[in-house]
């Protein structure tokens, strides 16, 4: 059935296909020559009409065949007869001025030879249409007795007639209302974000005020109380100033309620407490980083374009996602102060004194940065992390001791209500969005607010640990939403196991777009666990051809390889192909490593150790992160991970080789593991509903007839060929057989399509024909060699192996 249908499309397709000839660089020079000129002319006709059809008018009532043939009829209009007869046409008895709309069809398609692409064909004639038909009715409408002695019909005859029509059935007041609509209805199909533009005109007067560089996500309202709050405060401040004029102070260290997307740049803001119980001073700092929403922009490649296929294809909109900022309350400056009170008073009990304390505010934790007075030992703060915790009654403090490159040790305690990082501010930020990463993954936000960027690329695998329900589904959306903004259908191609099923099912309508799987599988998204060890071994399997196409061309890498063929150096002809990103999510790799072990293991580790100059990136993610399964090979060939909260401190080490991930608050707070850096980061929150409407938009679009093929891998099977017995040999051995010798191609696949049946029918079949000495054994990623040569050779064999 579905091959039916995909070849049913491929018909269609080719059907609408241009002919060859149109293709030929000649032949469109010509063409789009000759569509410039004749816009020209009937250009210069309709505006020469204007001048000369009250003129001309008398002659052009006779017939067209008269008018050209006789060559005493002569016309004012610059153009001559034809260009008043088709200006005539068009303008008096066609749509009236709205004609020239027409012109802008021609421009689209004298482009369009040109090789210049402003709109697509289909959209022109239907808006071109569209509009001159209600055109010609509103200047009808509104003009027709103004002209009526003129020889011009503003409208034309059609608008006349269909403005008259109107009104004899609707009246003056229903026509104008009509015509209002049909506006409106034009609008709204014809621009995408006109309903958000109406909306936003007849909204309240915005809060702020953007400039070009600037857009304004969310404007929130502003809590009166708050600022009251803040300005009393600066009073304090400014009397401190005046008291104590070394004193670098800022007033603004307090988020306010706007979210603005501005360029990062990193604002030290200090303000000194005013506490009686302690003459310390807490030095507030927030890096208010904020970012630049742009325009998402993406450039055409030049040379051969691997999106052409899908040229139309658009990047997902930002207003797919949704804002959750909004829900967020910001730390209070009550807050501040008493942490920081019985983190002083709690080491002031264990006689450790400090000399400084600092305060960074982030999105779910405040790092508070103290500097020890001298002599003091680390080891002895870094001990009293309980106690710390038990004074402040918070979970998940961490406590590092010292902050590399800081000299100061930090103390990081959760917020009392934690800030949700909008998946939709990420992607705007400006750091996201004008990143050159191969494979660029927005995270969340870091505890400076900075938006967390990584290039999978680079990583070049990723480990994903944490206990159920501490945002590891979600964080892999943000991953894969991450990557479905920034790339094209053609440059990246998901393979998604889910042995869960559920988790990653949301993806399963973009599998023409995005999805790879193996020949003949209904499902793209793998849930079964064999079908997970034949895709994986097919994922090694592909990896050594592209190593062999990468050999073939010189080329050290995908990015190499790529620039080659996509600058015409590589022939496809010599089985060079544009080589898109495979990016390989496991969810719940316990499961499959208890069920599999081995078999999963090895493949996966290959692919972990070498796919990463071919562009096959693994991401796994586990609930436990014990030794068994998070093996010794696993470990050493992911050196990137992520931990969400675990339960263990053991669990901890195991992911990360360092405690901390157990002192995690939850919902998405993660520590992330790059080389040496470890960094807490705030995971963006995409919901499911986004993540619906995401894949709803991508799934929409046109998209490739299939989900990219993985090559077939057959299983070695244990049965040794010597053992099969050709007697029972199956009922399309023979005619398998004669299509093998014929193509000269011992592929697996071949057979399967040819004969339409399974994928486990075919490789028997294979091992039939190997046994009789048809083809030649297994060979990895390439086809079996065929060892009979002709049909009279095979004729023969087969009456020998059917005796
Ligand atoms: N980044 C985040 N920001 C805010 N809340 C979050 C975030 N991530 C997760 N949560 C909250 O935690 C809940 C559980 O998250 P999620 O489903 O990702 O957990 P999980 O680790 O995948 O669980 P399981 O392993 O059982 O599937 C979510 O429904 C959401 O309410």
């Amino acid at each position: 059935m579905a091959k039916k249908k995909t070849t049913n499309k491929t018909k269609a397709k080719k059907r609408f296909s241009a002919p060859k000839f149109l293709n030929d660089e000649r032949t469109k020079f010509l063409f789009g020559i000759t569509f410039s000129l004749l816009t020209i002319y009937i250009g210069l006709a309709f505006v020469s009409f204007f001048f000369t059809g009250g003129a001309d008018q008398s002659k052009l009532d006779i017939k067209w065949l008269e008018l050209i043939t006789d060559s005493k009829v002569r016309v004012e209009n610059w153009t001559g007869k034809t260009g008043a007869y088709i200006s005539n046409l068009f303008i008096n008895k066609g749509f009236g001025i709205a004609s020239f709309s027409f012109l802008y069809l021609l421009v689209v398609v004298s482009l369009r030879f040109w090789s210049v692409k402003i709109q697509s064909l289909r959209k022109t004639i239907l808006y071109t249409l569209l509009f001159s038909i209600w055109f010609s009715v509103l200047m009808s409408f509104f003009f027709v007795k103004s002209t009526s002695h003129s020889f011009l019909f503003l409208g034309g005859v059609h608008g006349f007639f269909i403005s008259e029509w109107l009104i004899s059935l609707i009246g003056n007041v229903g026509t104008l209302f009509l015509i209002v609509l049909s506006l409106l209805t034009l609008i709204t199909f014809a621009f995408q974000n006109s309903v958000t533009v109406i909306k936003k005109f007849f909204s309240k007067k915005p809060k702020t005020t953007s400039t070009d560089n600037e857009e304004i996500i969310e404007n929130k309202p502003v809590d009166n109380s708050a600022e009251e709050e803040i300005d009393s405060f600066n009073t304090i401040i400014e009397e401190q100033v005046l008291e104590n004029p070394e004193l670098i102070l800022g007033t603004e260290g307090y988020p306010t309620n706007e979210i603005i997307l501005n360029e990062e740049v990193p604002v030290v803001e200090e303000a000194k407490s005013d506490t009686d119980t302690d003459d310390l001073e807490l030095k507030i700092e927030t890096v208010k980083i904020s970012e630049e929403s742009v325009s998402i922009k993406h450039t055409p490649m030049e040379d051969f374009d691997p999106t052409l296929d899908l040229s139309n294809y658009k990047y997902p909109t930002l207003d797919l996602l949704e804002d959750h900022h909004l829900h967020n309350s910001e730390v209070s400056k009550e807050e501040l102060e008493s942490n920081k009170i019985k983190i002083v008073d709690t080491l002031r009990n264990y006689k450790i004194e400090i000399t400084q304390i600092k305060a960074t505010i982030g999105p779910t934790v405040t790092l508070y940065e103290i500097v020890p007075a001298p002599g003091v030992r680390i080891s002895k703060i870094k001990n009293l992390e309980d106690d710390i915790a038990l004074s402040l009654a918070a979970l998940g403090i961490r406590i590092i001791a010292p902050i590399p490159g800081r000299g100061t040790i930090g103390i990081e305690v959760p917020n009392r209500t934690p800030e949700i990082v909008s998946m939709k501010n990420i992607i705007a930020s400006k750091k996201f969005q004008e990143s050159k990463y191969a494979l660029p993954v927005a995270m969340g936000k870091t505890i400076s607010n900075e938006t967390y960027t990584l290039d999978l690329a680079k990583m070049p695998h990723l480990l994903v640990a944490g206990a159920t329900g501490q945002g590891k589904s979600v964080g892999l959306n943000a991953i894969i939403t991450s990557l479905l903004y920034k790339k094209h259908p053609s440059q990246l191609k998901f393979v998604l196991i889910d042995p869960k099923k559920v988790e990653l099912n949301i993806y399963s309508t973009i599998e023409k777009h995005f999805l790879a799987k193996l020949p003949e599988e209904e499902e793209a998204i793998i849930t079964d666990i064999h079908k997970v060890i034949a895709t994986l071994n097919s994922l090694c399997v592909e990896m050594d051809a592209r190593y062999d196409l990468l050999k073939k061309a010189h080329a050290r890498n995908i990015i190499e390889y790529n620039k080659k063929f996509v600058t015409r150096k590589l022939n496809p002809e010599n089985g060079h192909r544009y080589l898109p990103y495979i990016v390989v999510i496991i969810d719940e790799f316990a499961d499959l490593i208890m069920t599999a072990g081995k078999e999963v293991e090895t493949p996966i580790a290959r692919i972990a150790q070498l796919a990463r100059a071919i562009g096959i990136h693994m991401i796994i993610a586990t609930q436990r992160p014990s030794t068994n399964i998070i093996t010794g090979v696993i470990k050493a060939n992911f050196p990137a991970r992520i931990a969400f909260k675990v339960a263990s401190m053991i669990d901890s080490r195991t992911i990360l080789d360092s405690p901390g991930a157990n002192q995690l608050i939850g919902r998405g707070d993660m520590l992330i593991s790059v080389g040496s850096d470890l960094v807490r980061v705030q995971c963006a929150f995409v919901d499911t509903p986004e993540v619906e409407m995401l894949t709803e938009y991508i799934q929409k679009q046109q998209a490739y007839p299939t989900a990219l093929m993985l090559p077939e891998f057959v299983a070695e099977t244990s049965e040794n060929t010597a053992d099969i017995d050709l007697q029972k040999r199956d009922a399309l051995f023979e005619e398998a057989a004669r299509l093998v010798v014929g193509s000269q191609q011992g592929s697996t696949s071949a057979i399967q399509r040819r004969f339409s049946i399974g994928y486990n029918r075919a490789g028997r079949i294979v091992d039939q024909l190997e046994a009789a000495g048809i083809v030649g054994p297994f060979e990895g990623s390439k086809a079996r060699q065929v060892l009979v040569q002709d049909e009279y050779s095979l004729e023969k064999l087969l009456s020998d192996v059917l005796q």
